[in-house]
């Protein structure tokens, strides 16, 4: 089980009613702590997943469109964190799209709900352990670049890991060679046959123009962007601020997965202190209701022809 040494514990602790108990704090994950959530999962489930699914806010339904179906809620595998936020409903969905074998993260997890980013990030290394060989990360993210509209899906080509910056990395402390190498490259973190293939699909689906592609950036959050952060932000060159998603994506990287980015823009971020909207979350999970439909369609469609082509590359 995760070692009770997480720098943070004597803080979390100190609240009380806190999520955090030493039981569930850690700095670091063992590679036992991943066995052992492997062999349990491969013990209850026949299915062998190549797909990993990452759903991000209001877009669990994203595995509705699979088949053969067996969940398990997060609560009852073992070492595995659990979802506080609405939207995020908890449970992993084993199931089948046409033939490939898949697995759903119906909800994932934030730094901002106390979680370290071992913690955040458990679920892609239980993936990679399991044998699954492309990861689809799906959120929802505010939109920076002025010509993009709510309802937007942007493909994530490249990223900025601004808690990355401040030292907050899923890959700090020490390195598992099993995993990956020390210093993993990070220029090709999104694969681009897997980037023109969803412009492919989403061009035979007809929404190639509400399909754009660009740079996300990852924020701590919980709260919004100021509208000087967000100025910020636009300089920078970023494209769509989210407070997710970084973290897995560098650990899949890291442990050679294959990575495809996909964020709803649910609103659009202020950048003029003019304009009097405010976002909120209710909004962010309206909008990914709005989408999901189509969102699922994507998904589904790219999930066939992923592994087909990662068969033909082999
Ligand atoms: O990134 P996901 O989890 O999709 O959700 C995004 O939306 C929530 C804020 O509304 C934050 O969690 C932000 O990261
Ligand atoms: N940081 C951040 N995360 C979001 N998630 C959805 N919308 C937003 C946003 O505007 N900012």
């Amino acid at each position: 089980m995760f070692s009770p040494v997480s720098p943070c514990t004597w803080l979390y602790s100190s609240f009380p009613g806190s999520l955090h108990t030493p039981e569930t704090e850690c700095y670091c994950c063992s590679f036992d702590d991943y066995k052992l959530t492997t062999e349990w999962l491969l013990n209850q489930t026949n299915h062998r997943p190549k797909v990993a699914v990452i759903c991000g806010s209001g877009l669990g339904l994203l595995a509705d469109g699979a088949t053969n179906k067996q969940t398990f809620r997060y609560q009852d595998i073992p070492n595995f964190p659990v979802s506080t936020v609405p939207g995020h409903e908890g449970c992993l969905v084993f199931g089948k799209i046409e033939d490939t074998s898949c697995v759903f993260m119906k909800g994932h997890f934030h730094l901002y709900e106390g979680y370290s980013l071992c913690q955040v990030t458990f679920p892609v290394r239980i993936f990679k352990l399991m044998g699954v060989e492309s990861v689809l990360v799906t959120n929802a993210s505010g939109g920076i670049c002025p010509d993009f509209k709510v309802g937007d899906i942007m493909i994530i080509k490249d990223h900025i890991n601004l808690p990355g910056f401040a030292g907050q990395h899923p890959l700090c402390g020490p390195n598992d060679e099993r995993f990956g190498i020390r210093f993993p490259c990070m220029s090709d973190a999104y694969s681009k046959d897997l980037r023109t293939l969803a412009l492919d699909v989403g061009s035979e689906l007809g929404c190639s123009h509400f399909l754009r592609s660009g740079v996300y950036c990852m924020v701590s959050g919980p709260n919004f962007e100021t509208i000087a952060e967000a100025r910020m932000l636009l300089t920078l060159g970023c494209d769509s601020v989210g407070m997710s998603m970084v973290p897995e994506v560098t650990v899949a990287k890291h442990s050679g997965l294959r990575v495809l980015g996909l964020t709803l823009i649910t609103n659009k971020v202020s950048l003029d202190y003019s304009r009097e909207e405010k976002v909120n979350h209710d909004e962010v999970l309206e909008i990914c209701k709005m989408r999901a439909e189509l969102l699922q369609k994507l998904v589904t469609t790219l999930i066939g022809r992923c592994q087909l082509q990662s068969i033909n590359r082999h």
